[in-house]
């Protein structure tokens, strides 16, 4: 399968004193891929993000975005910022024409107005005069109506009601699956990754903590509960509960007696990788970078 995004020992520093906010960074994201990027607040997602944007350059490191330097395929490349960028003084409608003479080759302007009409909005109504929820309608307008190769959204549904943001992630997946799409995309909200995504980037300490297909992920995690000893399973997290212990464990081998086994949902899977920041990171086959070859930027 072939690489939409592959990075390599990123390290990014903000400036000479101030601590890495990545730090030897490394995965490859395969296409075609639904991924979550998952983190604690100042993990390190957005600064990812807007280096694979190809808007800030690495400290060291390398990354490729569409087997190429990032920024080299900016027309099918769309990133959406947190802020979500938008000039306020345009109409709703003139947006869209902006977005349609930014992208003559591809800019499919059928679905980027389908999805301002779905939120019921006035094509002539001023983006100054809408809400923050109806501003990122317009912008996810602007970002899905490019039809790009590959997204980076950095929280895309942060701000819309529960009803608009599953509204609008079936609008995404659905077009991400029928496109091929790669979608790489912060968030906060497990709930929203469980339905929506396939693969997952969990970021933690500047450096990837776990990586790859969230079935995968989830199938090579138990959460055990018993009394006795776990070794030689590698133990992610473990608490006292009334029946002995909880823990969430990577199996190496056979579980002895008297363990009672569940599968994690992805929610306990990353609960327990958040509050054990020094579990020992996965990443699944496939998802690994390759060694490190020329420098594509640094
Ligand atoms: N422009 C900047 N100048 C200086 N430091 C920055 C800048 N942008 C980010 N940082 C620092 O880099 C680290 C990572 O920040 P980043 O915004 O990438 O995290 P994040 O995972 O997106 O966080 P959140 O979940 O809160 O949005 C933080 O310590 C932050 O303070």
């Amino acid at each position: 399968m072939s690489t939409a995004i592959e990075a390599n020992g990123l390290v990014k520093r903000y400036g000479r004193r101030a601590a890495a906010a990545l730090d030897d960074c490394s995965f490859r994201l395969p296409t075609g891929r639904i991924s979550a990027l998952v983190g604690p607040n100042g993990a390190g997602k957005s600064t990812l993000l807007t280096i694979a944007a190809g808007l800030s350059r690495p400290t060291s490191g390398s990354i490729s975005v569409l087997g190429a330097a990032p920024g080299t395929h900016r027309a099918k490349v769309s990133y959406l910022a947190q802020s979500k960028p938008l000039y306020p003084q345009l109409s709703v409608a003139d947006t869209l024409k902006v977005g349609a003479a930014l992208n003559p080759e591809r800019w499919d302007a059928a679905y980027a107005s389908k999805i301002v009409e779905q939120g019921e909005l006035d094509p002539k109504a001023k983006i100054r005069s809408l809400s923050g929820g109806q501003r990122t309608r317009v912008a996810l307008a602007l970002a899905l109506g490019k039809r790009p190769e590959l997204m980076l959204l950095d929280e895309p549904m942060a701000d819309l009601d529960p009803l608009a943001r599953h509204e609008m992630m079936g609008t995404l997946m659905a077009d991400a699956a029928e496109h091929g799409t790669t979608v790489l995309m912060s968030s906060h909200i497990v709930t929203e990754l469980a339905d929506a995504c396939d693969h997952l980037l969990l970021l933690g300490g500047g450096r990837i903590r776990l990586g790859g297909g969230i079935d995968d992920l989830i199938g090579a995690h138990s959460l055990v509960t018993g009394r006795g000893d776990l070794a030689p399973h590698t133990v992610v997290e473990s608490r006292a509960s009334g029946r002995g212990v909880t823990a969430l464990i990577r199996r190496d081998g056979q579980l002895g007696e008297g363990w009672q086994v569940q599968e994690p949902s992805l929610e306990e899977l990353l609960l327990a990788h958040l509050r054990s920041p020094d579990a020992p990171p996965l990443l699944t086959p496939g998802t690994t970078a390759a060694p490190r070859r020329t420098e594509v930027t640094a």
